[in-house]
């Protein structure tokens, strides 16, 4: 505790502007608890510039940035700065283990992510698709089923989630959670998950005092319900495990071919299975224990149900708040239709599709399912470097509390760095004055705006994280995975059914790990996005088309 407050004491950091503490005990943090829903990152950004620092516990001062150059350096450099304990902790308490890909550093990460990539090339998502209709194919027709000749209400973001919770149980590792079918929650998993995921996070003083005294850990709320999902994850995975050991032992025996290009069947394709065949093929020093695989399964449910759910649903609340965009949207998608027989074309032509591609990209941008992240300088000392290219405002580089202009940030070990995803995404700074606005028109011109210098690995958006890494890749490693989930989705649910929402309805962010709406007049019903729906025919398009 006393070497926390020194640390604290010596940090470079209280050199830079920022906001008053508005506590001695918790800074800035109460203020921050629900920004979701506040311009406040916006005001702090305007007022302080990119780089500034806001206070937390005992008033230590944290770095938050949403400057380009100085995010390349600290994500480039992802080992020198890894994820604060704290959050790894909390990531890895929601059911990521402590050994999988999201919380392992170092070497460690390092030889996983070697091991894990070829399950998430590009050709072998592809090779998963099926299931991506499957699924996809599922939700239109329980939907088109209770459309009827009605308009029936629907909470869009359960069905969403249980389609997104089947799909990475069959795509990951051949698991039948069963979601969709069955509305009641009885499979023990994803019964758990829903739970862990479920709950809204209030501001309390005891998740604070848990960041800086492991300690109080124990007292975490669920902490029972999730040492319940923990075992079950670990027996149903150790079962898993098992069955795809002997499938692979089989092939190896029979000296299949290992990659199963051509072959519609998905048994043996799940990320599962091509992760036991590539730790196979690794040499022993190199390869992952059994834990480390188990860890990997209860990651891929954690960092790839919830977040791909939050997405789609995000994006159907960004069409039907925009109905002409959905309308041409709608028309879009139609003119594939003709390709419905070929299946693999289909899909090509699908993630091809740029106004699909611009809904995708600027519903991401503007509703990210991770809204920060954090990492804490490990570098005995470092200097990390800023923007210095002048605008028409203001030279380069910014002025520190002493009036001195500087073009680096002097930063200790143990200093803490907040990378707020959504507030870069969507700065003002960097992407002008209708930053705000869902407009997936601008990606027309996106290659001439100020964003074009921001660090993405996906399209100048910090919702995957960082591209280019200099040392350590901690970008989503799912990222494809995801986008191709999310189009095939879209295509499917937006071609037969028509959305559209209650004017009068609020709808908030709630920040738990993911982003999810929540309806202002409704709190009892938690997290949902409720929505009206009908089934379309080509006459209907038409007719909103003219409309549009
Ligand atoms: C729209 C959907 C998704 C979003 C927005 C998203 C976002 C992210 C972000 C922001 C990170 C970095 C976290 C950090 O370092 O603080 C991350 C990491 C990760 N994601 Fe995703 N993700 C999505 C889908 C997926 C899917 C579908 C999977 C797996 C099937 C997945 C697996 C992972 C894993 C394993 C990591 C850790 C990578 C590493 O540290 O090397 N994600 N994701």
């Amino acid at each position: 505790f006393l070497r926390l407050l020194v640390r604290q004491w010596l940090s470079p950091l209280h050199r830079l502007p920022g906001p008053p503490s508005q506590s001695f005990f918790a800074g800035n943090l109460e203020q921050m608890h629900d920004m979701a829903n506040s311009d406040l990152l916006s005001q702090w950004e305007a007022q302080y510039g990119p780089n500034y620092t806001y206070r937390g516990f005992l008033n230590g001062s944290r770095l938050m940035t949403t400057d380009p150059v100085a995010l390349s350096h600290i994500l480039g450099h992802a080992y020198d700065y890894p994820k604060p304990d704290f959050v790894r902790d909390s990531l890895a308490a929601m059911g990521a283990g402590n050994e999988g890909l999201l919380t392992s550093e170092g070497d460690v990460h390092r030889r996983q992510r070697k091991i894990l990539s070829p399950a998430f090339s590009l050709s072998h998502i592809k090779s998963l698709t099926p299931i991506f209709w499957d699924k996809a194919e599922q939700l239109r027709d329980i939907w088109l089923q209770s459309s009827g000749d009605s308009v029936p209400r629907i909470d869009a973001l359960s069905y969403l989630a249980r389609a997104t919770l089947d799909t990475i149980g069959l795509a990951g590792f051949g698991y039948h959670f069963n979601s969709l079918s069955s509305c009641d929650n009885t499979n023990e998993l994803a019964h758990a998950f829903s739970v862990i995921f479920s709950t809204a996070r209030k501001f309390r003083l005891i998740t604070i005092l848990q960041v800086w005294f492991p300690i109080l850990r124990r007292f975490r709320r669920h902490n029972t319900t999730m040492s319940a999902a923990q075992a079950t994850m670990r027996r149903i995975g150790l079962a898993l495990i098992q069955e795809r050991r002997e499938t692979v032992s089989n092939e190896r025996r029979e000296k299949k071919t290992m990659l199963l290009d051509g072959d519609k069947t998905i048994l043996g394709r799940d990320i599962l299975s091509v992760l036991i065949r590539s730790n196979l093929s690794a040499s022993s020093s190199e390869q992952m224990s059994l834990s480390e695989i188990l860890c990997q399964i209860s990651t891929f449910i954690a960092a790839g149900h919830e977040t791909t759910s939050s997405a789609l649903t995000w994006c159907l609340y960004a069409l039907v708040t925009n109905p002409n965009v959905q309308t041409v949207l709608r028309e879009e998608l139609r003119k594939l239709e003709v390709l419905e027989d070929d299946r693999e074309r289909l899909t090509e032509e699908i993630m091809k599709c740029q106004y699909l591609d611009w809904v995708v990209r600027e519903t991401l941008r503007l509703h990210s399912p991770v809204t920060n992240t954090m990492r804490v300088c490990m570098r005995d000392e470092d200097e990390i470097p800023v923007d210095c290219s002048p605008t028409s405002t203001a030279p380069g580089g910014y002025v520190d509390k002493y009036g001195v202009r500087r073009y680096t940030i002097k930063v200790k070990k143990w200093d803490i760095i907040t990378i707020p995803i959504q507030a870069i995404n969507d700065s003002e700074r960097l992407w002008g004055e209708d930053s705000k606005d869902f407009k997936p028109e601008r990606w027309a011109a996106h290659s001439l705006s100020r964003a074009n210098s921001i660090p993405g690995l996906y399209s100048n958006i910090m919702t995957f994280l960082n591209g280019n890494p200099i040392d350590g890749n901690r970008s989503c490693i799912g990222y494809k995975f995801a986008l191709l989930e999310i189009k095939i989705f879209l295509y499917v649910l937006l071609r037969d059914l028509k959305f559209s929402i209650d004017p009068a309805m609020v709808i908030e962010k709630r920040v738990n790990v993911v982003t999810r709406p929540f309806v202002n007049s409704d709190p009892q019903l938690g997290n949902q996005l409720p929505l009206y729906m009908h089934r379309v025919c080509r006459d209907d398009v038409k007719k909103d088309v003219a409309v549009a």
